[in-house]
């Protein structure tokens, strides 16, 4: 395809499946999975736990559409081939008014949870467009990750009428850097030739994997720290992580990518279990 031309729509193209892909579905998934582990380990019940993962899925997709509305003319100009809206697999007209339908869903959803919990959960999702509106081109760009993420375990909590001990945003928060340092990376080129340059940008793609390896190996630290498990788990849980961030350093090729998403599922994992 041409950079910088719309394309025609594409013969047989379903809008479902358009719709899907402009969701970011793997993140969007990856963060409602989180609720609802999260939502497990506070003991929500059944009914409150699946309100808190159909707001935190409604405001998933609000979030995931409008950063492929919003990112539309200059994907277009970098002729990023993995986004619907560019090669024509969706429809702008369908993704607005679903990303409309997310919106409205979202604010009843999260309001159904109650007061503090459903602003709080409003809160996140601000944050999370607020990226996507502008903070991912500047130095900024982690606090959206930082605020959202732990912010969704004060949501969860306050589902169920309290606060979050301290290590759960904190270490949510960290997790939630080390995501977004680690998503950027295979995107640098396209952001480059676009202007984007956030927090991993400038940081360059040899720092990235040493950073986000730092800071996923300091949210492990708190949640041990803050959870204070048994010395044998958290001497073997340890262990695994700073392994694991040594191959983020020093390993090679796709080796600290992969190493550096093993150290962020370790940490959801002990977030979680460890409550
Ligand atoms: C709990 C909660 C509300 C969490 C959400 C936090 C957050 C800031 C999410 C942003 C997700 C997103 C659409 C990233 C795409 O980034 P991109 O535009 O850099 O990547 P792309 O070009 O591949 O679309």
């Amino acid at each position: 395809m041409t950079a910088g031309v719309a394309p025609e729509p594409a013969a047989g193209r379903s809008p479902v499946r358009g719709l899907v892909a402009a969701s970011h579905p793997a993140p969007a998934l990856a963060v409602t999975v989180l609720a609802g582990l999260l939502a497990a380990a506070q003991g929500l019940s059944p009914g409150r736990a699946a309100l808190v993962v159909a707001a935190v899925l409604a405001g998933q997709l609000s979030i995931g559409w409008s950063n492929d509305l919003v990112d539309l003319s200059r994907d277009r100009r970098a002729g990023r081939l993995d986004k619907p809206l560019v090669t024509g697999a969706g429809s702008e007209r369908v993704v607005r008014l679903a990303c409309a339908g997310a919106v409205v869903a979202c604010v009843g959803l999260s309001l159904a949870l109650g007061t503090v919990a459903g602003l709080l959960h409003l809160g996140c999702v601000a944050s999370a467009w607020a990226y996507n509106l502008g903070l991912k081109a500047t130095v900024w760009s982690w606090v959206p990750y930082a605020l959202s993420f732990g912010g969704l375990t004060a949501v969860v909590t306050w589902a169920d009428g309290e606060a979050p001990p301290w290590w759960w945003p904190v270490g949510a928060a960290l997790l939630g850097v080390g995501a977004h340092l680690l998503n950027v990376l295979p995107d640098l080129d396209d952001d480059a030739a676009t202007g984007v340059r956030g927090l991993p940008h400038r940081l360059g793609p040899r720092r990235i994997a040493p950073v986000a390896g730092a800071v996923l190996v300091a949210a492990s630290a708190v949640v041990l720290v803050g959870a204070g498990p048994p010395t044998a788990v958290a001497v073997a849980a340890a262990a695994c992580v700073l392994v694991l961030a040594v191959v983020v350093v020093r390993g090679s090729g796709r080796l600290p990518f992969l190493a550096a998403i093993a150290i962020a599922l370790a940490d959801a994992a002990l977030l979680v279990v460890a409550r």
